[in-house]
Parts: structure tokens; sequence; C-alpha cells
């Protein structure tokens, strides 16, 4: 086997960048890798509108390193008052690529996410017409629905439902961490696609819970058991279209992690492309990465492959035992210890 693994530059297809004195060193770790992101719009208050979407994408490319030609893919937050003008103006914009939807309390500044999905039908509507991808944060939250239920459950409910009122719809299904979605995915037609982080993909809920609690394992959605570990690693290296690479790196400062009432979400922007690597490598899948995190998102999204190409090497290397972040410090996934592989050199 190859010790050294070339591939077009990839994308990242879910990224929390957050904002302010965050945005040099989530910006910097992404544009290290990827030539683009789907930049995740839950800020406070959140990117609603075209308007907010341009000042953010502003502020992301003014924390670009030198030299970077990092493209931010801006996302609108969609509220139980988003109208279907905002969407054809973001649309029009150029800059706009995808519309997100988080049930109301389902995870991180969600607080003014959707109530209903029927308040905001005229909106999606307005999405299929203009070609416009519908993200979704695919977990039920109702307080009778156990954690580690609510993907399912929101997929019974809500996701069907949806799929099926709007057949021209692009929908990927975000962060997906069960089985049951993949089937979901797998089984609905070619305008429904998925999100798989390298988390899921490395872990599962044993992880984070067995010989102590581990807040930095901590996301949402939660982990789950290992036999929807397995299905996943099976649907990313299946080669199957439909499942692109998408991070979900959220970072948040290692006291809000670390706590008593922790927050929810995993840091990988800093090591993303070699954690994946490590994640095909057990599968000896390497040879199905370069579809999976440079091919499939862009042919989904309507959008050309990158042409340059990144170099990885299998050497083992320490990751960080922590990162600055603002003037704060996030404890990044995997913080201290051996990664193995480690992104070379790009390869014109
Ligand atoms: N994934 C997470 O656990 N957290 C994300 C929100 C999200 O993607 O659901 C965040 O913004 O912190
Ligand atoms: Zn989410
Ligand atoms: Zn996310």
């Amino acid at each position: 086997m190859s010790d050294r693994l070339t591939l077009l530059r990839p994308d990242d297809w879910h990224i929390h960048l957050r904002d302010g004195a965050a945005l040099p060193h989530t910006v910097a770790d992404v544009a290290r890798t990827f030539g683009r992101a789907i930049i995740m719009p839950n800020l406070v208050p959140p990117v609603r509108n075209a308007a907010e979407a341009d000042a953010y994408r502003q502020r992301i490319l003014a924390a670009r390193p030198a030299g970077s030609r990092f493209e931010p893919l801006m996302v609108l937050y969609l509220t139980d008052r988003t109208q279907p003008e905002e969407i054809r103006q973001a649309k029009a914009s150029g800059f706009v690529h995808a519309a997100k939807l988080y049930p109301a309390g389902a995870t991180t500044n969600s607080d003014s996410g959707v109530t209903s999905i029927d308040k905001i039908l005229p909106a999606i509507e307005a999405m299929a017409e203009v070609g416009m991808p519908l993200l979704i944060h695919g977990e039920v939250t109702r307080g009778d629905v156990d954690v580690f239920d609510r993907e399912k459950i929101f997929i019974d409910e809500h996701m069907r439902r949806v799929v099926e009122l709007f057949p021209t719809l692009k929908v990927v299904f975000e962060h997906i961490t069960t089985a049951d979605a993949v089937q979901f995915v797998t089984e609905a037609p070619a305008n429904v696609g998925a999100t798989i982080t390298a988390h899921h993909l490395l872990y599962n809920r044993n992880h984070m819970l067995v010989g102590g609690i581990r807040p930095h394992f901590y996301c949402l959605p939660i982990l789950k058991r290992n036999t929807h570990q397995v299905a996943l690693l099976d649907a990313a290296t299946s080669g199957n279209p439909k499942f692109f690479l998408g991070t979900d790196s959220a970072p948040h400062a290692q006291h809000a992690k670390e706590a008593a009432c922790g927050c929810a979400g995993c840091y990988t922007a800093y090591a993303a492309i070699e954690l994946y690597a490590e994640a095909f490598e057990q599968r000896n899948a390497l040879d199905k990465l370069e579809g999976f995190a440079s091919l499939n998102g862009p042919r989904f999204y309507g959008l050309p492959a990158n042409t340059d190409r990144i170099t990885l090497v299998r050497e083992d290397w320490t990751a960080p035992a922590s990162l600055p972040f603002g003037e704060l410090t996030v404890i990044p996934l995997r913080a201290g210890e051996t990664l193995r592989w480690r992104l070379l050199e790009e390869s014109k």
C-alpha cells in the first residue's frame, strides 16, 4: 500500500467558522486543505438574508491567510418568518448556495429555528423553483423522544414528507449518524444526499462514555452505537455519489465544553482530511476517498470540482493539546494523540 495519497482538492460541505476573533483561526484551518466550504449560519443573531450573508462572507474573506483562495459558500438560516422573496434574492446574489433548516431547539444556536415545517412551505417551494438546496439538521426536539432516537424519528415524521412534497428540491440530510438515515438516503431519489463527519466514522458512543465521560466527543446528533458507525463507514466508502464530506467542525471554547452542562460540537477542521483518511484506511478504501471528499459534493451542488491537488503522507504526528480560539482556547478532537496521516503540500 502506498504511503502517499494525492487527491483533487476537497471541499467541506458543512462547517461552523463562528465569528469575530475566532475567524482568523477557524478560517486558516479550513483553508489549509479545502477549496470551498458550506458555511453554517447559526451565529447569534443568525444569518437570515442575503445582506447578512454578504456581511459575514466579507468577514470570512478578510480573515483568510495571505494568498489563500479559499471560497466560503454562504447559507441562509431559515426561521418561521423566512419569505419566498428572501430566497429569490439570496439565489440572485450568487454567493448564497443553500438554506438551512434547524428545528427550533435542536442544537447550538437554534433558538430562532423553525417551529413547524408547515410555516416555511412557501420558502421551501421557492427553493425548489430556483434550485437552492435545503440543508436539514434532522432531529426532532420533543422532550419525550430519547436523544439517541431523534434522527430516526425525524425521518419518519418530517424527512419523508419534505422529500415527497418537493420532488425537484435538492435536500441534504446533514451529518447523518444512523443506519436508518443511510437507508433513507440510499433509497431516496437522486436529489437527496447526505454529509458524513469524520468523527461519526471514527467513533461511537463507547468512545464518549466508557471509562469516563469525554466532553470533546459530545456533538449533535450524538454519537450512536457501533452498528450505526459501521453503516456510516459502509455508506462513505461505497462510492455512492449521494454521500459526501461535511466535517461539522464546530468549535466551542474549552470552558464551554469542560463544564457541568457542556456545549455540543467537535473541533476537527485542523486535521479534517487526515481524520477521514484514517477512517477510509481502516476500511481499505483509500481509493474511495477522492470521490467522497472532492467529487460527490460539487456534483450534488452543481459546481465544478476543484482542479488543483493535495497530497497526504502516512506519517505519525501528534495533534496539538489545544489551539487558539480568539482570546480563548479550543481543545481539538484527538488533542495530544497520534494522527496517522499528514497533509504534505500542493502538487499542481
Ligand atoms: N454539531 C454540533 O454538535 N454543534 C453545532 C451545531 C450543529 O451542527 O448541529 C454547533 O454549531 O456547535
Ligand atoms: Zn446540526
Ligand atoms: Zn453543524
